[in-house]
């Protein structure tokens, strides 16, 4: 059976997104993004899914400065998820939810719920961890803690926590995007892929120097072809100050004329390129239908 590994504990809104793409593969959790990609790497499973932008807080930059620095791999698919983030705490503290001292949950999550923790836990401490759901798992072990998890209702289940707060998160319209990484360049060969699939192509592009207009050469490149760009986003080199590439992602496959020549045209013009994937995209509805977040199966 094909394996894939996860940002785990189980429960975590990573571990959904890796059931809906590959229902029948193993699922294997690891404690953090940077292990979930080693995993791939060091051929413990033969892929993994890891979150890698959210509509409220933007880019998961350990994914993407991992992805870049550390685990160059292939992007092999995508998954747009509904997020929805409740406060979670042992069932005996059921009413006393405003009384918590400590709310535990995964950068990103904290964040999409900053207003309600400011209006009402304002004296709350908040304590990061590697995911909603080891987040949830602590709240679990020390139920003498007075702790709260900001997390999913699958988390809930799973580690028996009660829902004191449903929906915390401050917009409505809060997706994340999961990305499934592979170790070469496989495709995604799955029933899922229809004709009117979507595909992305996302690239890491570095300037050559810096001078007037040199992003503006980079996206003319695509202008003139007529290649969407649906993302650009700028991350530090780690060379310097100032230093920056861009992953850049165009909404089109991979094909054997523009992509190539508008690559050939950036080298041309003394940039770095370099292709990370081209891959489907998915949204969350297409492949469970109206239900927002499935069931998750643990194995
Ligand atoms: O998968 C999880 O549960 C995580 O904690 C990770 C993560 C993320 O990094 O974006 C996933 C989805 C939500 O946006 C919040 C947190």
């Amino acid at each position: 059976m094909e394996k894939v590994g996860y940002l785990g504990p189980k429960g975590s809104f990573t571990e959904a997104a890796a059931a809906t793409l590959l229902p029948k593969a193993e699922r294997l959790p690891y404690r953090s993004i940077p292990d979930t990609m080693d995993a791939v790497a060091e051929g413990k499973v033969e892929q993994a899914v890891v979150p890698m932008e959210n509509a409220i807080e933007g880019s998961v930059n350990i994914t993407l400065d991992y992805f870049i620095h550390h685990q160059r791999m292939n992007m092999a698919a995508e998954i747009v998820a509904p997020i929805e983030q409740h406060l979670l705490i042992d069932p005996a503290r059921a009413d006393d939810w405003k009384q918590v001292k400590t709310v535990y949950s995964h950068p990103q999550a904290v964040a999409q719920c900053h207003q309600f923790l400011r209006e009402c836990l304002p004296d709350a401490e908040i304590a990061y961890t590697n995911s909603t759901a080891s987040a949830a798992k602590h709240v679990m072990e020390n139920p003498d803690e007075n702790a709260a998890a900001i997390a999913n209702d699958i988390a809930a289940k799973a580690y028996g926590l009660f829902m004191a707060q449903k929906k915390i998160n401050d917009y409505d319209h809060n997706r994340t995007r999961f990305l499934l990484l592979t170790k070469g360049e496989k495709p995604f060969q799955n029933e899922l892929i229809t004709e009117e699939t979507q595909y992305k192509t996302s690239m890491m592009i570095s300037l050559s120097s810096d001078f007037a207009g040199a992003l503006h050469q980079v996206l003319a490149a695509f202008a003139w072809r007529r290649i969407n760009l649906l993302r650009i986003e700028s991350r530090p080199t780690k060379t310097g100050l100032g230093n920056y590439f861009f992953i850049v992602d165009a909404a089109m496959k991979k094909d054997d004329v523009l992509i190539p020549s508008v690559t050939e045209e950036l080298r041309t013009l003394g940039c770095g390129v370099h292709i990370l994937g081209s891959y489907p995209c998915f949204s969350w509805e297409e492949l469970n239908g109206a239900k927002a977040i499935p069931e998750v199966k643990h194995r």
